[in-house]
């Protein structure tokens, strides 16, 4: 069949995933659900509405570039993930994925827990009023500023990531005559199938203690530091990661350091290690034909193979703990661009791609740039029945590079002023902003209940403003 672009689109078309991305006027109106917020849709002038509230008109209210969180989603997501775990452990959230107070709220009210890695985290999750013994500390180079905050806080435990921090955390401790619960975390030499940055297991990185050697010194120095108090073990094996394997395989080496750990010190002096904390990365669909396995099935795998490994190391089932946050915040956001120019370039005096200038960019989501990351992108102002034209949805910032979909097919009328909403940009976008070029951060709005409200304001120039010192 003759594709809608022309044959003179062949060498375009070799771009990954293009081929499969929707072209045809009724495939690119769709509004994927496994993508998209699960109330997402078309109403019946074309126009998206998450929540029952309009697109267009949160743009004109609220502005683009905007972000957009279906409230009731996320909601959902944290109680699936929840129930999923509950016969098996916990569940913390990975508030590095998406903070605000509000959304440490909606956390604390589905009844997870919560993972922080620096003290500007643990300070919003503080204020939002969140238990600080359900918040856990993370971070290969927490400050002393940032461990003290923690104990002053009170929170449940903290991450080990290094000998310093051992020593560090205890003379800390000590100086407030507390015993803090501490995990140690392990890097199992588990190679996940997720982009190189992401993954965070094998041996070669900065997180955590080498599973051969390293692991078992720390344990040694946490159980001679007076003022602490291992509770459990830690892995994270990676990010935005698909088969159920790589945590099976992490699971069972970290429960072997366990019965080491066990045979070492004595069933008594280990009896309170009752965590088995096996980190994030469960994945999430970014393109319709992405398939990440449903949660309950990743639990229960998780849950047989605990089961019937401590078993079989003579140890008591420990709890699991897991700390999703793509999987929680991601599906549940989008980000609203508006189109501001649309140009035409011609490759090698053939083929044409088609360039879409969006108000936002590289400032907003870095993680096309950084991961090769791929996004849904769709026009959602109004439907058209145009045909589809090969397009690059790029930013407004002065780099070559700032890109915020590659490759995907968009309607030939595209015009000045349309809006696009890129799907599943929840998690690590905003989160991951900066304000290069000056660009204010967009501001946040969550809709439920066929209500919008928004929950961070847009910056301003004159925050960047009240920054400035030295000019009096
Ligand atoms: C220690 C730790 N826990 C949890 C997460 C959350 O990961 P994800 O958002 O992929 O679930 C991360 C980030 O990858 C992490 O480093
Ligand atoms: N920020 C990354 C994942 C790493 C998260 C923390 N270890 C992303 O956007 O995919």
């Amino acid at each position: 069949m003759a594709h809608p672009a022309g044959p003179r689109h062949a060498e375009l078309l070799a771009a990954p995933h293009l081929a499969e991305r929707p072209s045809s006027p009724e495939a690119m109106a769709e509004i994927p659900a496994n993508v998209f917020p699960y109330n997402a849709s078309r109403n019946a002038d074309g126009v998206l509405e998450i929540a029952g509230v309009s697109v267009a008109d949160l743009a004109e209210q609220y502005d683009t570039p905007l972000f957009v969180y279906d409230e009731a989603d996320f909601r959902s997501r944290c109680a699936q993930i929840r129930e999923a775990f509950a016969p098996y452990g916990r569940v913390h959230y990975a508030s590095k994925a998406f903070l605000s107070m509000q959304v440490a709220r909606w956390v604390e009210s589905e009844g997870l827990s919560l993972d922080v890695c620096t003290g500007g985290e643990l300070a919003i999750a503080l204020r939002a009023g969140f238990p600080a013994e359900r918040i856990a500390l993370h971070g290969n180079n927490k400050s002393e500023a940032e461990l003290d905050a923690a104990l002053a806080a009170g929170v449940g435990h903290v991450v080990l990531d290094s000998m310093i921090e051992i020593e560090r955390l205890n003379r800390l401790a000590g100086e407030r005559g507390v015993v803090t619960d501490v995990l140690v975390r392990v890097t199992p030499g588990v190679e996940a199938h997720t982009h190189e940055f992401i993954a965070t297991a094998h041996e070669d990185q900065k997180f955590g203690f080498a599973l051969a050697g390293a692991a078992m010194d720390a344990v040694r120095a946490v159980f001679g530091a007076a003022n602490l108090r291992l509770v459990g073990l830690h892995s994270h094996i990676g990010s935005q990661i698909f088969e159920i394997d790589g945590f099976e395989l992490a699971a069972h080496r970290v429960l072997t350091l366990l019965a080491d750990v066990v045979a070492e010190f004595g069933v008594e002096k280990t009896k309170q290690i009752q965590i088995l904390d096996l980190g994030g990365g469960l994945g999430i669909s970014y393109l319709p034909s992405d398939d990440p396995p449903p949660v309950k099935t990743l639990a229960d795998a998780l849950g047989a193979v605990v089961e019937r490994e401590s078993a079989q190391l003579g140890l008591p089932m420990p709890m699991i703990a897991v700390e999703p946050g793509r999987a929680i915040a991601g599906p549940a956001g989008i980000t609203l661009y508006r189109v501001g120019t649309v140009k035409d370039v011609t490759l090698d005096g053939k083929a044409t791609r088609r360039y879409v200038s969006v108000d936002g960019g590289m400032s907003d989501n870095i993680r096309t740039v950084l991961y090769d990351a791929e996004y849904d992108v769709r026009l959602v102002s109004r439907e058209s029945s145009a045909r589809a034209v090969v397009c690059r949805v790029v930013g407004k910032h002065c780099e070559s590079g700032d890109i915020v979909v590659r490759d995907c097919w968009l309607p030939e009328d595209l015009a000045p002023g349309d809006l696009l909403a890129v799907g599943a940009t929840g998690a690590y976008c905003y989160s991951m902003s900066s304000r290069y070029n000056m660009a204010p951060r967009p501001a946040v709005v969550a809709v439920a209940d066929g209500r919008a409200r928004p929950i961070l304001r847009r910056e301003t120039v004159e925050d960047f403003l009240s920054l400035e010192v030295g000019n009096e």
